[in-house]
């Protein structure tokens, strides 16, 4: 096999309470990449449509995770990426995550599957850093494994897959404009109070508790967080009014998605996560803030091959 088509997914990373360590993966939204076997050695980057990104090899997060599955690999070929992108850039549901865990995904499977996923997370975070400015697994985890992920440890890279409920919907709105995470990573503290942390690490907890029982109110209780999100919020226009008028709807919790502006919450059953949808959905058609919203299970699978 020298060519394949790949889905790479959207995903949400921090879950509210978990930031940099929690993150689960979308199904409605993502991007499809073709990756071919080239003669020549390194990455090269034909084609991106859809949204206006960078062709050069090193400024592309594809390009740079690429090369670090390739030096890993060691081989004396290379590989084209085309990159059909439906995930706008800034979007805070891993835009930038998505190109760099699909390409490391395609390159291992058209090498032979030599790598296991926790090695393709490795490769996939050096595309990332490009982005972000700085190495995180949460965003791209979700794409790789599927389903709800939890980032142990960076050194060494451990990563668990966490199960989820069967009834558990997000609904995700997207105020159009952008947010860059590298923008958004830079305003916050560098220090935190003892007790916030007390009650953030407390919350990871349960939400994992939470999601191995099946416990939605547990969860519900859970999906807060009192040290990203009070700095975060205010790059987001409507951010407060979105929350309290999901929540009235039925929410479980509601949360920044990544690093914003996209805002998610979770739900029980389907019906809700529409409700929720269109109380998202009230809130921004009267501003004059375009918009999208949409409702998605949670993909257990990640990543798939096309053709
Ligand atoms: N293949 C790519 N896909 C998306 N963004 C990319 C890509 N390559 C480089 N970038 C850059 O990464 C930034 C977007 O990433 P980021 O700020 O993390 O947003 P998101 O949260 O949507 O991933 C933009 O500056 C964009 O130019
Ligand atoms: N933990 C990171 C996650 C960024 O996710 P993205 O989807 O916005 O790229 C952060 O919050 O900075």
């Amino acid at each position: 096999m020298d060519s394949i088509k790949i889905f790479s997914p959207a995903t949400v990373a921090n879950v509210s309470c978990g930031f940099d360590v929690l993150g689960f993966c979308l199904d409605s939204v993502g991007d499809e990449m073709v990756i071919k076997k080239t003669s020549s050695k390194g990455i090269t980057i034909s084609k991106i449509e859809g949204y206006d990104l960078p062709l050069e090899t090193k400024k592309n997060v594809a390009g740079v995770a690429g090369l670090a599955i390739l030096e890993a690999a060691n081989v004396n070929f290379g590989f084209d990426v085309e990159i059909y992108k439906h995930i706008k850039p800034g979007s805070g549901v891993g835009s930038s995550s998505a190109s760099a865990s699909g390409v490391v995904y395609a390159i291992n499977e058209l090498l032979g599957k030599p790598f296991n996923k926790t090695q393709l997370t490795a490769f996939a975070m050096k595309g990332e850093a490009v982005a972000s400015g700085n190495e995180h697994a949460d965003n791209i985890a979700p794409g790789l494994f599927g389903g709800f992920t939890l980032v142990k440890s960076l050194e060494p890279l451990e990563i668990l897959e966490l199960p989820t409920p069967t009834d558990l919907y997000a609904t995700i709105v997207h105020p159009q404009i952008e947010v860059k995470t590298s923008e958004a990573r830079a305003i916050l503290p560098k220090h935190i109070q003892f007790k916030d942390g007390i009650t953030q690490w407390a919350n990871v907890g349960s939400l994992v508790h939470g999601l191995h029982t099946s416990d939605y109110d547990l969860i519900s209780r859970s999906l807060q967080d009192v040290i990203v999100e009070p700095h975060r919020k205010q790059l987001i226009p409507q951010f407060d009014v979105a929350k309290a008028s999901a929540m009235q709807s039925g929410a479980l919790g509601v949360g920044i998605s990544g690093s914003g502006p996209s805002i998610f919450a979770l739900s029980k059953g389907e019906t809700t996560a529409n409700q929720v949808a269109e109380a998202f959905e009230n809130v921004y058609k009267n501003t004059t803030i375009d918009f999208k919203v949409y409702v998605s299970k949670i993909n257990p699978n990640g990543i798939k091959t096309l053709s």
